[in-house]
């Protein structure tokens, strides 16, 4: 009998404070996509770790078509043929993307002369194989999240890998690019690559995988066939450790809470070649969504509103008072934040821990008379939105590169909701987080409104606009084409959709 492609036997990975892996098997064959679905650090990116040699497990074994390997390093992972795409880019910014591709393979003439032309057409082969255009002399700084994530997978691909690891690469996908992705995925499966898929959206889960493992807390508690029969609820109760029909809780609107007076007011906002004419009104009290497909300018918008970035032309004004925000300390101090989508660059300081990352963006909310950092406060705010988002981490004195993503990103969320600010804007809240945290975040995002503060939230997720916002404001091409309130017949997932598809059409 042909042996598995790759075998892991009784994985156990400790980590100061944290059992990431607990005793875990698991079994990839040839041809064959297994998805690792699991809460945020059940130990999905730890299993694929080990596999790609980026750590070593403390017990266990590893076989590759029936041999016993050690793999010590990322080389001899490469070597073995283990590719990775991870959730976070980790190209160099400074460097073009064929820098970045060829990065310690680079092609030489007569061995010392760098052939650049070579590796300009192999990794233009590379991305056409991928369907992506991407000018390969940009740097890599300048690339959208997009395309950042295509050169990753460019760049593992480059390698001809017989086992491709995707850990949460579709996360900053659109459905196309995703289907696209799928469309790859499927024909590297045909040439018999093997393929683990990491992720938290179920739906693409349940449409691409042979087969899904579960993990919770460090252990594999099931393996599933995406049948006719398999639910998304079945997999929700083996990762959280529930019966079936537990409620998770979703967040709910209050139908008696009352709005306020207006407290943002934008006028023909334009920014050249990316969104124009923009015009719309936020209450205190309202949560207004944003949906259109990537690339529509929502996320530049949100960036202009609260001075991260400029805009060109049009007006502004925060509670009637006209503004123009040079830098995002003038949006903070007007009232505005921001939870971006790129939690890496602009959301996390990686080196802090847990508490001083909640505490970072509201230190005068935590000092003293004196000005010196109450401590006994700072530690106080830092346990309550642990708990109140699940945060799995040892202590609040761990580094938050230490966490797992999904676990970042609810660190954002709770360092920016401590701030206390009037106006909260906020690019996809949920992305890289599982299940049981996206109520808690959503339930936390209702609770913010109904303390009376205003909410701007863009995410490509329409259902998840549709059980928090009071009104949704479609954009297509940089420019609202329709705005859709509760309690209106509109107000459901396939009528937004089609609006969103009929209006990018023309
Ligand atoms: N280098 C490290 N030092 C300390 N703890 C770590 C380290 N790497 C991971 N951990 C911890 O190990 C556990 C498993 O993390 P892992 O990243 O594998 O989770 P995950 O399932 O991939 O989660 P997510 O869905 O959020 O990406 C977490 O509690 C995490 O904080």
């Amino acid at each position: 009998m042909q042996k598995p492609l790759l075998f892991l036997k009784s994985i156990h990975k400790e980590f100061p404070g944290v059992k990431a892996l607990r005793g875990v098997d698991f079994t990839l064959e040839k041809g064959q996509i297994v998805s690792l679905v699991g809460t945020n650090g059940a130990g999905k990116s730890t299993l694929s770790s080990i596999i790609a040699g980026i750590c070593t497990p403390d017990q266990g074994e590893v076989f590759i078509e029936g041999n016993k390997v050690t793999i010590s390093d990322p080389n001899v992972a490469e070597e073995l043929g283990i590719g990775i795409v991870h959730q976070e880019p980790t190209l160099v910014p400074n460097m073009t993307v064929v820098e970045n591709i060829f990065l310690n393979k680079e092609i030489t003439r007569k061995g010392i002369v760098l052939d650049k032309e070579k590796m300009k057409q192999e990794s233009l082969k590379v991305l056409e194989f991928l369907g992506f255009q991407i000018d390969v002399d940009k740097k890599v700084e300048d690339l959208s999240l997009v395309e950042k994530e295509v050169v990753e997978i460019a760049k593992a691909m480059f390698l001809k890998p017989k086992i491709l690891i995707l850990d949460e690469v579709t996360a900053p996908l659109n459905k196309s690019e995703v289907d696209h992705l799928f469309k790859i995925m499927k024909d590297l499966k045909a040439n018999g690559m093997g393929i683990i898929f990491i992720g938290h959206k179920l739906q693409e889960i349940i449409e691409i995988s042979d087969s899904i493992v579960v993990f919770r807390d460090g252990k594999n508690v099931g393996e599933l066939m995406p049948t006719g029969e398999l639910s998304e609820k079945e997999i929700i109760a083996l990762m959280l450790g529930v019966t079936l029909n537990e409620d998770l809780g979703t967040g709910e609107q209050d139908p008696e809470f009352e709005q306020g007076q207006e407290v943002l007011n934008l006028v023909n906002l334009t920014k050249h070649g990316i969104y124009k004419d923009i015009s719309f009104k936020l209450n205190k009290g309202e949560l207004v969504g944003f949906a259109g497909l990537k690339g529509s300018g929502i996320t530049e918008l949100l960036l202009s509103i609260q001075g991260i970035d400029t805009f060109d032309e049009g007006e502004m004004y925060v509670k009637s008072k006209r503004v123009k925000f040079k830098n995002p300390k003038d949006g903070i101090d007007s009232g505005i934040g921001m939870i971006t989508n790129d939690r890496q660059k602009e959301g996390l300081a990686l080196t802090l821990d847990v508490k001083e990352n909640i505490a970072v963006s509201s230190l005068e909310y935590i000092c003293n008379k004196l000005k010196l950092i109450d401590t006994k406060t700072l530690k106080e705010n830092a346990q309550k939105y642990v708990k109140a988002l699940s945060i799995k981490t040892p202590t609040i004195h761990q580094f938050v590169q230490n966490l797992s993503g999904g676990n970042q990103q609810k660190i954002v969320i709770a360092k920016w909701l401590l701030r206390d600010l009037d106006i909260i804007l906020v690019d996809e809240p949920t992305r890289g987080v599982d299940v049981k945290a996206k109520n808690e975040i959503y339930k936390l995002l209702i609770n913010e409104k109904n303390n009376g503060k205003s909410l701007l939230v863009a995410s490509p997720e329409i259902r998840e606009l549709l059980s928090i916002c009071d009104k949704i404001l479609i954009v297509i091409n940089g420019s609202i084409v329709s705005e859709v309130r509760r309690n209106t017949r509109e107000f459901n997932e396939e009528d937004i959709l089609n609006i969103i598809h009929s209006a990018d059409h023309h």
